[in-house]
């Protein structure tokens, strides 16, 4: 369906709910960041270390409530284009309702579950059949993770709803899209199954901290559904935000992870080859390495971890600053020791090696891919003390040749709630939501950490020592 068609049926859906909403169900929005993986992207799939900040781009759900004579629940996804309609009653209940089955809002889900997958099926081959190949993919992709959820929190007995969800992040290219809209996902059916409490100012840290973990819980799920081996480090920055060294090694248990607290704003420059890929694929690849080459791979991946691990030890050293060029110099060699082993990962790409060559053919600073690779993004830790000449130099030489920069703070806030989706005494617009064009319309419209009417958007804060 074109953008167009999309917002027509939005408008109508608006209508609808409008008349018929119940006050007790006032629409509401929730958010969540993306991240870069800064060391230690593919070795975390395989258990070892990763650290990974949040960045200021971000996704947004917005959910209203339709009245109880409505059976329809509708997603209007229209960054990919996806706009489908399940009808409630005719939705696989009782298989995942099944005592053997259910799931609680609480659960520790590891593993996606075969019969309930299977039982989904029928119901995913009716979303957008019309496409072929990569998009269909796409389409599939985010139907699952939203209808795996929702028939593993919500019951027969839910309200008709709409869900609109719109991004900031560009899609497929390394910086934990999926994530991001996972933890809307899951925070907004959460919410809406009253299993969360708050946010609100004065919450207890402890409490806070529950449900982060319920939230980051459902989001990995709604990862596995898109990506099928996911390791949990995206979701879990996206939920906590700011930074997180992050390990699992069983994957039955809960990970081990550490918030970085005093992340140093680090001057980094981050940069989009715009060749799309799926972070399945590259995770496949790396797996089909260690299946054909287990020794050597890994030792590729425990020397992934020792950079990651050398890292964090410096990053946490005292007295350490960005400004310092000796430790900068540290990290940078890190970053680039860290590239090289994910290329004999074979996860690189030429466009990501062609970044590579114009950052070091100026001198600039240390790059490496971020993310699953295979295209999508590279970081860049400027060198301290770089001229504005030679870094709007290096800009030019990228923008020459179409790469997309971003300009983005790292660490910043994780998921947040709107609740009621009132900016500035005003409800936002699904109309307005739907038409904002591109990433600052979007940030204006209902940024959540942008400006000053941001403020209204709420995010569980745990206190330092916890
Ligand atoms: N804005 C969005 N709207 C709908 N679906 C999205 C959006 N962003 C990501 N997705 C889903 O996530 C998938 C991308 O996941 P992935 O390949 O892991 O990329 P990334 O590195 O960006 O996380 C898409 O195929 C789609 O199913
Ligand atoms: C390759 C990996 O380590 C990171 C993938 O990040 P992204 O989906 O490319 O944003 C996979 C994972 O940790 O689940």
């Amino acid at each position: 369906m074109d953008k167009l068609k999309i917002q027509e049926q939005a408008s109508e859906d608006e209508g609808k709910s409008r008349r018929l909403s119940s006050p007790m169900n006032p629409a509401f929005m929730t958010s969540a960041p993306g991240k870069v993986i800064v060391y230690g992207e593919h070795a975390v799939v395989h258990g070892k270390a990763a650290m990974a900040a949040a960045i200021s781009l971000r996704s947004y759900m917005h959910v209203t409530t339709l009245s109880k004579s409505r059976r329809d629940i509708s997603l209007i996804f229209p960054d990919i284009e996806l706009n489908h309609s399940w009808n409630i009653d005719e939705l696989p209940w009782s298989t995942f309702a099944h005592p053997s089955k259910k799931k609680t809002y609480y659960s520790l889900v590891t593993t996606l579950d075969p019969h309930l997958s299977e039982a989904m099926q029928p119901h995913l081959a009716n979303v957008s059949p019309e496409m072929k190949g990569e998009r269909r993919k796409v389409h599939q992709a985010a139907a699952s993770a939203f209808l795996y959820l929702f028939l593993s929190l919500g019951s027969q007995a839910f309200p008709g709803c709409v869900y609109t969800l719109r991004s900031t992040l560009p899609i497929s290219a390394g910086l934990g899209s999926s994530a991001s809209i996972s933890v809307c996902i899951s925070s907004a059916l959460l919410l809406q199954i009253r299993a969360l409490s708050g946010p609100h100012p004065d919450q207890p840290s402890e409490e806070a901290k529950t449900q982060i973990e319920r939230i980051n819980r459902w989001a990995f799920v709604a990862e596995m559904c898109i990506h099928g081996n996911p390791s949990g480090v995206d979701n879990t920055v996206a939920t906590n935000g700011r930074a997180v060294l992050f390990k699992r090694e069983d994957y039955t248990k809960p990970p081990k992870v550490l918030p970085l607290r005093n992340f140093p704003e680090l001057p980094l420059l981050l940069v989009n080859t715009r060749q799309s890929r799926s972070t399945a694929t590259e995770v496949a690849k790396v797996a089909a390495l260690k299946t054909a080459y287990p020794e050597v791979t890994d030792l590729i991946l425990s020397a992934i971890d020792q950079v990651t691990e050398s890292a964090h030890e410096l990053l946490t050293s005292s007295g350490f600053t960005p400004e310092d060029a000796a430790t900068t110099e540290k990290l940078g060699s890190l970053m680039n020791i860290n590239h090289g082993l994910l290329v004999s990962l074979g996860v690189s790409h030429p466009k990501l090696e062609r970044i590579k060559e114009l950052v070091e053919s100026v001198g600039a600073g240390y790059t490496k891919l971020t993310g699953a690779g295979g295209g999508g993004s590279a970081i860049t830790l400027l060198k301290p003390g770089l001229s504005a000449g030679k870094l709007a130099d290096l800009e030019s030489r990228l923008d020459a040749e179409d790469f997309e920069r971003f300009e983005t703070t790292l660490g910043g806030e994780g998921v947040g709630v709107l609740w009621p989706a009132l900016l500035r005494g005003k409800e936002i617009d699904l109309k307005g939501f739907l038409a904002a064009e591109g990433e600052q319309a979007i940030e204006m419209l209902v940024g959540a950490d942008k400006h000053e009417e941001g403020r209204a958007w709420k995010f569980w804060k745990v206190a330092e020592e916890d």
